[in-house]
């Protein structure tokens, strides 16, 4: 019996297992699938959600911003046996707008300073009385959440430094929206005193392992003001301000680079008062932003973002300039970008084609033709993906800015372009900008060439020249604001780049194919902006309708029709004819205009054996000036289907060696032209006319202001005014032989010598 039930017993289950699987199994499957789904929810939990929380913590708050960081700063300390450990927040490397700086709603500036015989202590004084001013402004907004409160000031000899500088003072209870932000003035002293104590205390509280680095990132930002003696110690190199240099380099390794405001210098034997009281103004600008932002968020202070460096030192790769690609731009991302023209092409809705040297010219109006037209670089195309991505600002739909690596370089005290060699500008003075991204070649050496796109005629929407001439004020100065952070920034510089005098209206693409250059140049000159304006030679139409610019470019790639088409790649199948034409316009316009002509040196394409032919160039249009410059190798795609290789990059020498070539054969044509200047830095030389050789000196600088005064006079008074009646004498240290590097910036030499440019 036994034996028999045992497999009757199984054959039931079996059965009744055959019967039920599937119901069975189909269950089990549900149940797992519930129980994996809740293993994978959020462990936060909504506040409307019905089940209670796994773990609150005793009469937690209501967690609505920030609940994660809160959580965090609740957790009950782990006691250990060990040492103390002093945490800080991680720095934000990316953004500089951490959790904490989110909920900011209030600063509270904190004055510290050093002072052994007492003129630190007035000057704090003052910066104490224009911060208590500035409160009262800031906290009387709308929003009473949010202010500036009055500031607080400390001796650095009678504070603890642990209760300000190894980690920051957290906000008040009834507060906790307050940030705090270090106004450090110091003195220089090149003997043993409290300031070396307190520099120590940074350093090993920087270096301490039981101390997060970035123990004062809590902090909302700092930013130091140093006083030191020129007359003794004349220059930086030489110790002038030393350790305020020092205590800024600290403080930004301990708060996560929050440097709210650039390091700002003052002599006590001359400008002292005026660069505090100016610094002051700058930084209580600053105060106002961050309130305004909820701290040093993008575009604001201190993020410094993608520029910023994380070297002091940091070595500079390339010479940014039109034609010259920055070292970390050399990379292209191929595949990703594509040509506008390629984008139109087949598609038949697209309005017809306009010859855009019809357009802008009298009478003739855009608005009817454009009515329909779509943009040139939409915000959704690959293209405004990669020139954004390169660090460009999209204006509109066809213009651009950006800040080239020179307005840095000037920024930091380490140097201007050639252009301030040659011509007198500040590079941290300059806006590089485009009013049209489309350009009508693909010149084998731009190193843009991929990202812009090109056509020869203008089939786009067209935007207004108000609008270009805002956006790109605006691009600009965003960009330099984010400079603030970057190490070894000057406080003065960054004064005076807020506001621009000069533009570079050569970025990329065509300026000229813009149907409203002339009315955009209005609005420049307007605001006493400078023009600096460089055109392919492929547009003669609107060369001649140009109005005045304070310089007026031509690029002049190759010497002969077949050089031209291998360079230049140029749309138009008539290039060498509306080459020609172009020379015959500059010709024309050289008593009018500064007419420069734009050499870049190829060699293998565009050197050997052409003296002959760029003077005959020469002779043909008369320029005022011909710089002559080695191109830059950027390594792209591009240039390398040309064939473009290191190999064609020519040595100074070798450009020098052109010059000297190229200014003999002018002498013996009997054409008046000398070697002016040099940049040897960029690779660049200069040639001028003798109009601009007066007695005895060149002057192939110009004066801006009276460029400018000049203008108007002629708009009001219709006078016209020649390149002459606005040349200044160029400086000695930029005289062909002596270099061009101004001496009162700070030579930095590159520690990679194999660099592609050198
Ligand atoms: C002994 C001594 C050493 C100094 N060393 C430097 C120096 O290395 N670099 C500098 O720029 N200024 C130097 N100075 C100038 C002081 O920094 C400057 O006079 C400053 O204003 C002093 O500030 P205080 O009056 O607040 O102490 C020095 C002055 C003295 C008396
Ligand atoms: S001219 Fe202006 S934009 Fe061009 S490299 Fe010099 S500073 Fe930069």
């Amino acid at each position: 019996m036994a034996d028999a039930s045992v497999p009757t017993a199984a054959q039931g289950l079996l059965s009744v297992w055959h019967t039920y699987r599937i119901p069975v199994l189909f269950l089990s499957a549900v149940i797992l699938a519930v129980h994996a789904s809740r293993k994978s929810q959020p462990r936060l939990k909504t506040p409307d959600s019905s089940s209670v929380p796994s773990s609150p913590p005793p009469s937690s708050p209501v967690i609505t911003e920030k609940p994660v960081e809160k959580r965090i700063e609740k957790k009950p300390a782990v006691k250990t046996n060990g040492p103390k450990r002093v945490q800080g927040k991680k720095p934000a490397r990316s953004s500089g707008a951490g959790q904490a700086v989110e909920s900011l709603t209030c600063i509270q500036p904190i004055i510290f300073y050093a002072s052994l015989t007492g003129s630190t202590e007035r000057y704090a004084q003052i910066l104490l009385e224009d911060l208590r001013a500035a409160a009262q402004t800031l906290s009387d907004g709308e929003d009473s959440d949010r202010g500036l409160l009055a500031p607080q000031i400390h001796d650095l000899a009678y504070v603890d430094f642990d209760d300000y500088f190894t980690s920051a003072p957290k906000p008040p209870a009834t507060a906790p929206g307050t940030r705090y932000v270090y106004c450090l003035l110091l003195p220089s002293y090149n003997i043993d005193t409290v300031i070396n104590t307190f520099l120590s205390h940074l350093d090993e509280t920087h270096n301490d392992f039981r101390i997060d680095t970035g123990s004062l990132s809590t902090l909302a930002g700092y930013t130091v003001f140093g006083f030191g003696d020129k007359e003794n110690w004349p220059t930086e190199e030489e110790g002038f301000c030393s350790q305020a240099t020092e205590l800024d380099r600290w403080m930004a390794k301990l708060s996560g680079r929050k440097r709210a405001y650039p390091l700002g210098f003052g002599d006590v034997k001359s400008d002292a008062h005026d660069a505090l009281r100016e610094w002051s103004a700058g930084l209580q600008q600053t105060l106002g932003e961050m309130l305004k932002y909820g701290g040093l968020g993008e575009g604001i202070p201190g993020s410094g973002d993608a520029l910023e460096s994380d070297e002091e030192g940091e070595e500079e790769d390339d010479d940014g300039d039109e034609n010259e690609a920055p070292a970390k731009n050399r990379k292209r991302n191929k595949g990703t970008v594509v040509d506008v023209e390629d984008i139109q092409m087949g598609d038949s809705s697209s309005p017809l084609p306009i010859d855009f040297t019809t357009v802008g010219q009298s009478g003739v109006t855009t608005t009817t033709t454009t009515a329909t037209a779509k943009e040139m670089v939409p915000k959704t195309s690959p293209t405004y993906a990669a020139l954004t991505k390169q660090g460009y600002t999209i204006v509109g739909s066809h213009s651009g800015v950006k800040i080239c690596r020179w307005t840095k370089s000037a920024l930091r005290g380490r140097g201007s372009c050639y252009k301030y060699s040659f011509y007198g500008i500040r590079s941290h003075l300059c806006m590089e900008a485009t009013p049209s991204l489309s350009c009508s070649n693909k010149c084998i050496f731009c190193w843009r060439h991929g990202t812009n796109p090109v056509g020869t005629t203008w089939r786009w929407q067209v935007d207004s020249p108000e609008l270009i001439f805002d956006g790109i004020k605006e691009g600009h100065y965003k960009k330099i604001k984010m400079m603030r952070g970057i190490p070894g920034v000057r406080a003065e510089r960054f004064a005076e780049a807020l506001r621009i005098r000069h533009c570079a209206l050569s970025l990329v693409g065509e300026p000229i194919f813009y149907p409203h250059i002339n009315r955009f140049l209005d609005l420049l000159h307007g605001d006493r902006i400078s023009s600096f304006l460089v055109c392919n030679a492929q547009h003669p139409d609107q060369l001649q309708t140009l109005q005045r610019v304070t310089q007026l470019y031509v690029s002049i790639d190759a010497s002969n029709r077949e050089a031209l088409r291998r360079i230049d790649r140029p749309l138009h199948r008539d290039f060498w004819e509306r080459f020609q034409r172009c020379l015959d316009i500059l010709r024309e316009k050289r008593h009018v205009q500064r007419t420069v002509f734009r050499l870049t040196l190829v060699k293998g394409f565009n050197v050997d054996e052409e003296v002959s032919g760029y003077a005959d160039l020469v002779e043909k249009a008369l320029p005022c000036f011909v710089e002559i410059k080695g191109v830059t190798y950027c390594g792209t795609s591009t240039s390398a289907g040309a064939g473009l290789t290191m190999q064609n990059v020519p040595f100074y020498e070798e450009v020098a060696q052109f010059v000297e070539a190229l200014h003999a054969e002018l002498q013996r044509r009997g054409l008046g032209y000398g070697i002016a200047a040099e940049h040897a830095h960029s690779c660049c030389v200069l040639l001028a006319s003798d109009r601009f050789h007066v007695d005895g000196k060149w002057h192939t600088r110009i004066n801006y202001d009276r460029f400018f005064d000049l203008l108007e006079r002629e708009k009001s008074l219709g006078t016209p005014f020649t390149p002459e009646d606005y040349m200044r004498e160029t400086e000695e240290w930029a005289y062909w032989g002596k270099g061009g590097f101004d001496p009162n910036d700070e030579r930095v030499y590159r520690k990679k010598k194999a660099k592609a440019e050198q």
